[in-house]
């Protein structure tokens, strides 16, 4: 059995990677992280979720949870994710990384970590999105400059960080076919007189409302025709097995910091 922590236990993603820990044949549960102050810590993980007890109490002594596993899986905000990069190459266990809206210093301290820890981030955990960033590098690649690429995301609304994560591994991926780099190309969400598109822009637009999951739209628009390529998760579980599929994929990986793309061999 592979020991799985989860940190920030009572967030979407949270709850989410508690079920399928349990679920798992391969997984168990060996600690539930949250922050300190956070009014689950000290209660039991079950009750705290609405059902029975199931002892195993939520903790924030992170360097001791970290003790007991074999992984950690963190979908929750850069500065804890950064923070917690460190101590869990510290700790030799592996770091999947869900959390998205990083700076460039923050993907500069994560590498860091990844000298001598096993990480696996992605701003996207599913198989679809995976190879859908695979066919955005190629179609970019093919079409060329007079096809204008446009990136539209839609999440929930109480997503904090735009464009999402997945958006921006889109927006590499079609920057990438072009051999382009993105912070060249990329034009996020127009407002006023813009004047007219520069050829070669990548466009990135967010819509946020409701209980969105997460919808990705990259539009190659040309002359006379469009071609869209379309991912829409409808449940959120395809982030926690894809977060669960690295987990235990990194047990045998050397030290590194990996993507999804090394973890599904695409
Ligand atoms: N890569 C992927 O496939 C996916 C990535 N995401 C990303 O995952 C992240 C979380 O999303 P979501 O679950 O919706 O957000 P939530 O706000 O529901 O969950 C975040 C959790 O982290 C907790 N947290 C905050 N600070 C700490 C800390 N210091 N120690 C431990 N826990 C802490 C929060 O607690 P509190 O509420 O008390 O602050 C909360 O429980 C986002 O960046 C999102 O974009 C989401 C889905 C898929
Ligand atoms: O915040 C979310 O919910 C999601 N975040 C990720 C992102 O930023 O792309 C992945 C997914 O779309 C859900």
């Amino acid at each position: 059995m592979v020991r799985i922590a989860v940190m920030g236990a009572s967030g979407r993603m949270g709850q989410m990677l508690i079920r399928l820990v349990d679920e798992n044949d391969l997984t168990s549960l060996s600690a539930a992280i949250e922050r300190a102050g956070h009014d689950w810590l000290g209660r039991d993980l079950g009750e705290a979720m609405g059902s029975a007890a199931r002892g195993l109490v939520v903790t924030d002594d992170l360097d001791g949870a970290l003790a007991q596993s074999d992984a950690v899986i963190d979908f929750t905000a850069p500065a804890v994710s950064v923070d917690l990069a460190a101590r869990a190459a510290a700790a030799g266990i592996v770091h999947v990384i869900g959390t998205t809206g990083f700076s460039q210093a923050d993907l500069s301290a994560i590498a860091q970590a990844g000298r001598t820890g096993r990480i696996v981030r992605a701003g996207n955990m599913s198989l679809g999105v995976n190879l859908l960033v695979k066919l955005t590098q190629q179609v970019a690649a093919a079409l060329g400059t007079e096809y204008d690429i446009e990136i539209v995301e839609a999440h929930h609304r109480h997503k904090v960080d735009a464009p999402s994560g997945t958006a921006l591994m889109l927006g590499e991926a079609a920057a990438e076919g072009r051999n382009m780099r993105l912070d060249d190309v990329a034009d996020r969400g127009r407002d006023g007189i813009t004047g007219a598109r520069t050829q070669g822009a990548i466009g990135f637009h967010a819509i946020r409302g409701g209980d969105y999951i997460g919808e990705h739209d990259v539009i190659f628009a040309g002359e006379g025709e469009r071609i869209v390529l379309r991912h829409v998760a409808s449940d959120r579980a395809l982030f926690a097995r894809g977060a669960i599929r690295a987990a235990l994929w990194a047990q045998s990986a050397a030290p590194g910091e990996y993507s999804m793309l090394d973890v599904l061999g695409l």
